[in-house]
Protein backbone atom coordinates (compact mmCIF):
# COMPACT_ATOMS: atom_id res chain seq x y z
CA UNK A 1 0.00 0.00 0.00
CA UNK A 2 1.15 3.55 -0.82
CA UNK A 3 1.44 5.69 2.36
CA UNK A 4 2.90 8.84 0.30
CA UNK A 5 0.39 11.49 0.74
CA UNK A 6 2.19 13.33 -2.23
CA UNK A 7 1.70 10.49 -4.64
CA UNK A 8 -0.06 11.44 -8.14
CA UNK A 9 -3.16 9.60 -8.22
CA UNK A 10 -3.46 7.35 -11.06
CA UNK A 11 -7.06 7.04 -11.03
CA UNK A 12 -8.83 8.76 -13.96
CA UNK A 13 -12.10 9.00 -11.31
CA UNK A 14 -11.74 11.27 -8.71
CA UNK A 15 -9.40 10.10 -5.95
CA UNK A 16 -7.58 11.23 -2.99
CA UNK A 17 -4.28 9.17 -2.72
CA UNK A 18 -4.91 5.68 -0.44
CA UNK A 19 -7.83 6.49 2.03
CA UNK A 20 -8.19 4.17 4.52
CA UNK A 21 -11.91 3.90 4.33
CA UNK A 22 -12.12 4.04 0.92
CA UNK A 23 -14.27 1.23 0.05
CA UNK A 24 -12.53 -0.27 -3.22
CA UNK A 25 -9.47 -2.76 -2.45
CA UNK A 26 -5.89 -1.40 -3.60
CA UNK A 27 -3.74 -4.05 -6.00
CA UNK A 28 -1.93 -5.37 -2.80
CA UNK A 29 -4.97 -5.95 -0.72
CA UNK A 30 -6.49 -8.40 -2.67
CA UNK A 31 -4.05 -10.94 -1.59
CA UNK A 32 -4.78 -10.16 1.92
CA UNK A 33 -8.48 -10.30 1.21
CA UNK A 34 -8.42 -13.76 -0.11
CA UNK A 35 -7.29 -14.89 3.18
CA UNK A 36 -9.90 -13.39 4.98
CA UNK A 37 -12.58 -14.10 2.36
CA UNK A 38 -15.57 -16.45 4.49
CA UNK A 39 -15.73 -20.35 2.29
CA UNK A 40 -19.04 -20.75 2.46
CA UNK A 41 -22.85 -19.75 2.91
CA UNK A 42 -22.66 -20.61 6.72
CA UNK A 43 -19.26 -18.22 7.69
CA UNK A 44 -20.43 -15.68 5.12
CA UNK A 45 -22.17 -13.22 7.66
CA UNK A 46 -24.89 -10.87 7.61
CA UNK A 47 -26.98 -10.22 4.06
CA UNK A 48 -29.88 -12.21 5.64
CA UNK A 49 -32.21 -11.94 2.38
CA UNK A 50 -30.10 -12.52 0.23
CA UNK A 51 -27.80 -15.53 2.14
CA UNK A 52 -31.37 -17.25 3.04
CA UNK A 53 -32.72 -16.37 -0.79
CA UNK A 54 -29.16 -17.87 -2.17
CA UNK A 55 -29.52 -21.17 -0.02
CA UNK A 56 -32.83 -22.36 -1.87
CA UNK A 57 -31.79 -21.33 -4.88
CA UNK A 58 -28.71 -23.60 -4.77
CA UNK A 59 -29.82 -26.19 -2.58
CA UNK A 60 -32.49 -26.83 -5.30
CA UNK A 61 -30.75 -26.69 -7.46
CA UNK A 62 -28.34 -29.13 -6.14
CA UNK A 63 -31.30 -31.39 -5.74
CA UNK A 64 -32.24 -31.50 -8.93
CA UNK A 65 -29.00 -32.19 -10.13
CA UNK A 66 -29.03 -28.82 -12.16
CA UNK A 67 -26.67 -26.29 -12.80
CA UNK A 68 -27.58 -23.13 -10.80
CA UNK A 69 -29.81 -20.26 -12.50
CA UNK A 70 -27.58 -17.46 -13.37
CA UNK A 71 -27.49 -14.72 -10.55
CA UNK A 72 -26.71 -10.92 -10.28
CA UNK A 73 -25.05 -9.16 -7.59
CA UNK A 74 -25.64 -5.48 -6.72
CA UNK A 75 -24.21 -3.13 -4.39
CA UNK A 76 -21.50 -1.07 -2.82
CA UNK A 77 -18.06 -1.57 -3.19
CA UNK A 78 -16.60 -3.74 -0.57
CA UNK A 79 -19.99 -5.81 0.81
CA UNK A 80 -19.11 -8.99 -0.99
CA UNK A 81 -19.73 -9.30 -4.15
CA UNK A 82 -16.93 -11.24 -5.84
CA UNK A 83 -16.74 -13.37 -2.12
CA UNK A 84 -20.15 -14.28 -3.20
CA UNK A 85 -19.69 -15.59 -6.13
CA UNK A 86 -16.92 -17.73 -4.90
CA UNK A 87 -18.98 -19.34 -2.49
CA UNK A 88 -21.85 -19.97 -5.41
CA UNK A 89 -19.12 -22.06 -6.96
CA UNK A 90 -17.77 -23.78 -3.61
CA UNK A 91 -21.71 -24.55 -2.56
CA UNK A 92 -22.30 -26.16 -5.86
CA UNK A 93 -19.55 -27.70 -5.67
CA UNK A 94 -18.02 -26.29 -9.40
CA UNK A 95 -15.31 -24.83 -10.66
CA UNK A 96 -15.32 -20.82 -11.63
CA UNK A 97 -13.81 -18.61 -13.42
CA UNK A 98 -13.14 -15.04 -13.01
CA UNK A 99 -13.20 -11.90 -15.21
CA UNK A 100 -14.40 -8.70 -15.96
CA UNK A 101 -16.65 -6.11 -17.64
CA UNK A 102 -13.48 -4.52 -18.68
CA UNK A 103 -11.58 -6.84 -19.67
CA UNK A 104 -14.00 -8.65 -22.61
CA UNK A 105 -14.14 -5.78 -25.09
CA UNK A 106 -14.82 -7.68 -27.97
CA UNK A 107 -17.37 -10.64 -28.58
CA UNK A 108 -14.73 -12.58 -29.63
CA UNK A 109 -12.89 -12.35 -26.34
CA UNK A 110 -16.43 -13.70 -24.57
CA UNK A 111 -16.73 -16.71 -27.08
CA UNK A 112 -13.14 -17.60 -26.17
CA UNK A 113 -14.42 -18.06 -22.48
CA UNK A 114 -17.48 -19.60 -22.87
CA UNK A 115 -16.65 -22.31 -24.81
CA UNK A 116 -13.76 -23.26 -23.13
CA UNK A 117 -16.03 -23.45 -19.76
CA UNK A 118 -16.79 -26.85 -18.37
CA UNK A 119 -20.00 -28.10 -17.75
CA UNK A 120 -21.52 -26.59 -14.64
CA UNK A 121 -19.01 -23.89 -13.94
CA UNK A 122 -19.20 -20.73 -12.55
CA UNK A 123 -18.25 -17.63 -14.82
CA UNK A 124 -18.16 -14.31 -12.46
CA UNK A 125 -18.50 -11.56 -14.62
CA UNK A 126 -17.05 -8.31 -12.18
CA UNK A 127 -18.42 -5.27 -13.30
CA UNK A 128 -20.37 -6.85 -16.12
CA UNK A 129 -21.95 -3.06 -16.71
CA UNK A 130 -18.81 -2.05 -18.08
CA UNK A 131 -18.74 -5.03 -20.72
CA UNK A 132 -19.27 -3.58 -24.56
CA UNK A 133 -22.42 -3.74 -26.25
CA UNK A 134 -21.30 -6.62 -28.94
CA UNK A 135 -19.88 -8.89 -26.04
CA UNK A 136 -23.06 -7.94 -24.40
CA UNK A 137 -25.77 -8.86 -27.00
CA UNK A 138 -23.48 -12.37 -27.45
CA UNK A 139 -24.01 -12.49 -23.43
CA UNK A 140 -27.86 -12.67 -23.95
CA UNK A 141 -28.19 -15.69 -26.38
CA UNK A 142 -25.53 -17.66 -23.74
CA UNK A 143 -27.25 -17.07 -21.00
CA UNK A 144 -30.72 -17.91 -22.47
CA UNK A 145 -29.75 -21.37 -24.88
CA UNK A 146 -26.51 -21.71 -23.93
CA UNK A 147 -25.55 -21.26 -27.08
CA UNK A 148 -23.42 -18.72 -29.07
CA UNK A 149 -22.53 -17.61 -32.83
CA UNK A 150 -19.24 -16.60 -33.97
CA UNK A 151 -19.06 -14.58 -36.51
CA UNK A 152 -16.49 -16.02 -39.22
CA UNK A 153 -15.80 -13.20 -42.17
CA UNK A 154 -16.34 -9.99 -42.68
CA UNK A 155 -19.07 -8.17 -44.82
CA UNK A 156 -21.70 -9.62 -47.16
CA UNK A 157 -19.75 -13.11 -46.80
CA UNK A 158 -19.79 -13.20 -43.15
CA UNK A 159 -21.31 -16.43 -41.72
CA UNK A 160 -22.67 -17.08 -38.15
CA UNK A 161 -21.30 -20.63 -36.92
CA UNK A 162 -23.51 -21.66 -34.35
CA UNK A 163 -21.84 -23.00 -31.13
CA UNK A 164 -23.01 -25.12 -28.54
CA UNK A 165 -22.18 -24.22 -24.82
CA UNK A 166 -21.90 -26.48 -22.14
CA UNK A 167 -24.83 -25.05 -19.39
CA UNK A 168 -22.98 -22.70 -16.82
CA UNK A 169 -23.67 -20.27 -14.17
CA UNK A 170 -23.42 -16.81 -14.83
CA UNK A 171 -23.07 -14.90 -11.94
CA UNK A 172 -22.68 -10.98 -12.56
CA UNK A 173 -21.89 -8.01 -10.16
CA UNK A 174 -22.27 -4.89 -10.43
CA UNK A 175 -22.07 -1.51 -8.18
CA UNK A 176 -24.54 0.42 -10.51
CA UNK A 177 -27.30 -1.67 -11.23
CA UNK A 178 -29.42 0.84 -12.71
CA UNK A 179 -26.92 0.80 -15.47
CA UNK A 180 -27.89 -2.65 -16.77
CA UNK A 181 -30.00 -2.81 -19.66
CA UNK A 182 -32.98 -4.28 -19.12
CA UNK A 183 -32.29 -7.16 -21.27
CA UNK A 184 -29.37 -8.31 -19.82
CA UNK A 185 -31.21 -7.69 -16.09
CA UNK A 186 -33.90 -10.01 -16.81
CA UNK A 187 -32.06 -12.42 -18.18
CA UNK A 188 -30.97 -13.42 -14.12
CA UNK A 189 -33.18 -15.87 -12.20
CA UNK A 190 -32.18 -14.50 -9.06
CA UNK A 191 -30.77 -11.06 -8.11
CA UNK A 192 -29.15 -10.54 -4.73
CA UNK A 193 -29.15 -6.53 -3.93
CA UNK A 194 -26.32 -6.28 -0.97
CA UNK A 195 -26.67 -3.90 1.98
CA UNK A 196 -24.53 -1.84 3.85
CA UNK A 197 -23.87 -3.83 7.13
CA UNK A 198 -24.93 -2.97 10.80
CA UNK A 199 -22.66 -2.57 13.57
CA UNK A 200 -23.51 -5.95 15.19
CA UNK A 201 -22.78 -7.74 11.82
CA UNK A 202 -19.35 -5.85 11.03
CA UNK A 203 -18.15 -6.75 14.39
CA UNK A 204 -18.83 -10.64 13.91
CA UNK A 205 -16.86 -9.74 10.35
CA UNK A 206 -14.35 -8.17 12.65
CA UNK A 207 -14.17 -11.22 15.49
CA UNK A 208 -13.97 -13.98 12.30
CA UNK A 209 -11.11 -12.08 10.97
CA UNK A 210 -8.89 -11.53 14.21
CA UNK A 211 -9.19 -14.83 14.78
CA UNK A 212 -7.61 -15.69 11.54
CA UNK A 213 -5.23 -13.26 12.24
CA UNK A 214 -4.71 -15.30 15.62
CA UNK A 215 -5.00 -11.60 17.21
CA UNK A 216 -6.46 -11.21 20.91
CA UNK A 217 -8.94 -8.89 20.42
CA UNK A 218 -11.58 -7.62 23.25
CA UNK A 219 -15.45 -7.30 22.38
CA UNK A 220 -15.35 -3.64 23.18
CA UNK A 221 -12.40 -3.56 20.76
CA UNK A 222 -14.18 -5.01 17.38
CA UNK A 223 -17.58 -2.46 18.53
CA UNK A 224 -15.13 0.28 18.48
CA UNK A 225 -13.75 -0.83 14.73
CA UNK A 226 -17.25 -1.57 13.73
CA UNK A 227 -18.38 1.71 14.21
CA UNK A 228 -15.41 3.61 12.58
CA UNK A 229 -16.02 0.88 9.05
CA UNK A 230 -18.79 2.50 7.58
CA UNK A 231 -20.95 -0.51 6.95
CA UNK A 232 -18.37 -2.28 4.87
CA UNK A 233 -16.37 -5.61 5.52
CA UNK A 234 -13.43 -4.50 3.48
CA UNK A 235 -13.05 -1.47 5.90
CA UNK A 236 -13.64 -3.29 9.00
CA UNK A 237 -10.82 -5.71 7.65
CA UNK A 238 -8.68 -2.78 6.74
CA UNK A 239 -9.36 -1.10 9.64
CA UNK A 240 -8.55 -4.15 12.07
CA UNK A 241 -4.59 -4.70 10.36
CA UNK A 242 -3.93 -0.72 11.34
CA UNK A 243 -5.29 -1.23 14.86
CA UNK A 244 -3.15 -4.87 14.87
CA UNK A 245 -0.04 -2.96 14.19
CA UNK A 246 -0.80 -0.19 16.82
CA UNK A 247 -1.50 -2.65 19.50
CA UNK A 248 1.95 -4.64 18.42
CA UNK A 249 3.81 -1.49 19.03
CA UNK A 250 2.27 0.85 21.51
CA UNK A 251 0.05 -1.73 23.41
CA UNK A 252 0.86 -5.42 24.43
CA UNK A 253 -0.70 -7.08 21.48
CA UNK A 254 -4.85 -7.24 23.14
CA UNK A 255 -6.94 -4.79 20.95
CA UNK A 256 -9.05 -3.07 23.93
CA UNK A 257 -11.41 -0.25 22.81
CA UNK A 258 -8.87 2.44 23.94
CA UNK A 259 -6.26 0.58 21.82
CA UNK A 260 -8.49 0.85 19.08
CA UNK A 261 -9.81 4.23 19.38
CA UNK A 262 -6.46 5.77 19.83
CA UNK A 263 -5.12 3.54 17.15
CA UNK A 264 -7.79 4.59 14.23
CA UNK A 265 -7.44 8.50 15.84
CA UNK A 266 -3.53 8.25 14.70
CA UNK A 267 -5.12 7.49 10.93
CA UNK A 268 -7.14 9.89 11.41
CA UNK A 269 -10.39 7.85 10.74
CA UNK A 270 -13.00 9.59 13.27
CA UNK A 271 -15.76 7.46 15.79
CA UNK A 272 -18.25 7.70 13.09
CA UNK A 273 -15.88 6.55 10.29
CA UNK A 274 -15.11 9.90 8.75
CA UNK A 275 -11.32 10.43 7.90
CA UNK A 276 -9.88 13.83 7.25
CA UNK A 277 -11.16 14.89 3.81
CA UNK A 278 -14.61 14.33 5.44
CA UNK A 279 -14.03 16.56 8.13
CA UNK A 280 -12.60 18.60 6.59
CA UNK A 281 -15.76 19.44 3.94
CA UNK A 282 -17.73 19.63 7.41
CA UNK A 283 -16.04 22.01 8.62
CA UNK A 284 -15.52 24.29 5.81
CA UNK A 285 -19.13 23.77 5.53
CA UNK A 286 -19.98 25.05 9.00
CA UNK A 287 -17.22 27.08 10.01
CA UNK A 288 -16.63 29.25 7.28
CA UNK A 289 -20.42 28.83 5.77
CA UNK A 290 -21.95 29.04 8.59
CA UNK A 291 -23.20 25.24 8.33
CA UNK A 292 -24.57 26.47 4.10
CA UNK A 293 -26.05 26.63 1.97
CA UNK A 294 -23.27 26.91 -0.28
CA UNK A 295 -21.88 25.72 -3.66
CA UNK A 296 -20.15 23.00 -4.36
CA UNK A 297 -17.18 25.10 -5.98
CA UNK A 298 -17.04 26.92 -3.30
CA UNK A 299 -17.44 24.27 -1.12
CA UNK A 300 -14.34 22.56 -2.90
CA UNK A 301 -12.03 25.66 -3.20
CA UNK A 302 -12.06 26.06 0.60
CA UNK A 303 -11.21 22.46 1.38
CA UNK A 304 -8.43 22.97 -1.34
CA UNK A 305 -9.83 19.71 -3.44
CA UNK A 306 -11.32 19.49 -6.85
CA UNK A 307 -14.92 20.16 -6.94
CA UNK A 308 -15.07 16.21 -8.55
CA UNK A 309 -13.20 15.15 -5.02
CA UNK A 310 -15.67 16.58 -2.77
CA UNK A 311 -18.75 15.16 -4.94
CA UNK A 312 -17.13 11.55 -5.44
CA UNK A 313 -15.38 11.28 -2.62
CA UNK A 314 -16.58 12.87 0.29
CA UNK A 315 -19.91 13.35 -0.09
CA UNK A 316 -21.46 10.20 -0.37
CA UNK A 317 -20.87 9.11 2.62
CA UNK A 318 -21.65 12.43 4.42
CA UNK A 319 -24.83 12.11 2.95
CA UNK A 320 -25.66 8.60 3.66
CA UNK A 321 -24.58 9.42 7.81
CA UNK A 322 -27.19 12.40 7.50
CA UNK A 323 -24.02 15.22 8.10
CA UNK A 324 -24.96 16.90 4.42
CA UNK A 325 -27.24 17.67 2.45
CA UNK A 326 -27.68 18.17 -1.26
CA UNK A 327 -29.98 20.95 -2.05
CA UNK A 328 -30.80 23.28 -5.11
CA UNK A 329 -29.40 26.51 -3.49
CA UNK A 330 -26.14 24.32 -2.34
CA UNK A 331 -24.47 21.97 0.35
CA UNK A 332 -26.02 22.34 3.93
CA UNK A 333 -25.33 21.32 7.11
CA UNK A 334 -27.55 19.09 9.15
CA UNK A 335 -27.64 19.53 12.75
CA UNK A 336 -26.26 16.41 13.16
CA UNK A 337 -23.02 17.76 11.70
CA UNK A 338 -22.91 20.35 13.74
CA UNK A 339 -22.80 17.81 16.91
CA UNK A 340 -20.67 15.55 15.57
CA UNK A 341 -17.91 18.15 14.88
CA UNK A 342 -18.85 19.87 18.43
CA UNK A 343 -19.52 22.76 17.22
CA UNK A 344 -22.86 24.96 17.44
CA UNK A 345 -25.30 26.32 14.88
CA UNK A 346 -24.70 30.49 15.27
CA UNK A 347 -28.46 30.57 15.98
CA UNK A 348 -27.71 28.58 19.15
CA UNK A 349 -24.98 30.59 19.87
CA UNK A 350 -26.98 33.76 20.16
CA UNK A 351 -29.35 32.24 22.20
CA UNK A 352 -33.19 33.83 21.93
CA UNK A 353 -32.19 36.81 19.88
CA UNK A 354 -31.58 34.27 16.54
CA UNK A 355 -29.59 35.57 13.88
CA UNK A 356 -29.68 38.76 14.98
CA UNK A 357 -28.44 38.43 17.99
CA UNK A 358 -24.93 37.70 15.86
CA UNK A 359 -24.68 41.45 14.62
CA UNK A 360 -25.41 42.74 17.86
CA UNK A 361 -28.81 44.82 19.76
N1 LIG B 1 -20.41 -11.12 4.62
C1 LIG B 1 -19.11 -11.12 4.84
N2 LIG B 1 -18.60 -11.78 5.88
C2 LIG B 1 -17.26 -11.75 6.12
N3 LIG B 1 -16.37 -11.09 5.37
C3 LIG B 1 -16.82 -10.42 4.32
C4 LIG B 1 -18.21 -10.39 4.00
N4 LIG B 1 -18.38 -9.64 2.90
C5 LIG B 1 -17.15 -9.21 2.54
N5 LIG B 1 -16.22 -9.67 3.39
C6 LIG B 1 -14.79 -9.37 3.31
O1 LIG B 1 -14.64 -8.10 2.74
C7 LIG B 1 -13.65 -8.10 1.72
C8 LIG B 1 -14.22 -7.52 0.46
O2 LIG B 1 -15.22 -8.34 -0.07
P1 LIG B 1 -15.41 -8.55 -1.65
O3 LIG B 1 -14.10 -8.50 -2.34
O4 LIG B 1 -16.22 -9.76 -1.84
O5 LIG B 1 -16.25 -7.26 -1.99
P2 LIG B 1 -16.89 -6.83 -3.39
O6 LIG B 1 -18.34 -6.55 -3.13
O7 LIG B 1 -16.56 -7.82 -4.43
O8 LIG B 1 -16.15 -5.45 -3.69
P3 LIG B 1 -15.88 -4.74 -5.13
O9 LIG B 1 -17.16 -4.07 -5.53
O10 LIG B 1 -14.81 -3.73 -4.81
O11 LIG B 1 -15.42 -5.79 -6.07
C9 LIG B 1 -13.17 -9.55 1.59
O12 LIG B 1 -11.90 -9.65 2.18
C10 LIG B 1 -14.14 -10.37 2.38
O13 LIG B 1 -13.44 -11.30 3.14
MG1 LIG C 1 -15.33 -7.66 -6.11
Amino acid sequence: MNWDETAPSTDDAATVPDRLVAADADGEETAVEAALRPKDLEEFVGQERVREQLDLVLRAARARGATADHVLLSGAPGLGKTTLSMIIAAEMGVPIRITSGPAIQHAGDLAAILSSLQEGEVLFLDEIHRMSRPAEEMLYMAMEDFRVDVIVGKGPGATAIPLELPPFTLVGATTRAGLLPPPLRDRFGFTGHMEFYAPAELERVIHRSAGLLELDIEPAGAAEIAGRSRGTPRIANRLLRRVRDYAQVKADGVITRETAAQALDVYEVDGRGLDRLDRAVLTALLKLFGGGPVGLSTLAVAVGEERETVEEVAEPFLVREGLLARTPRGRIATPAAWSHMGLVPPQQQAGAGGQQGLFGP
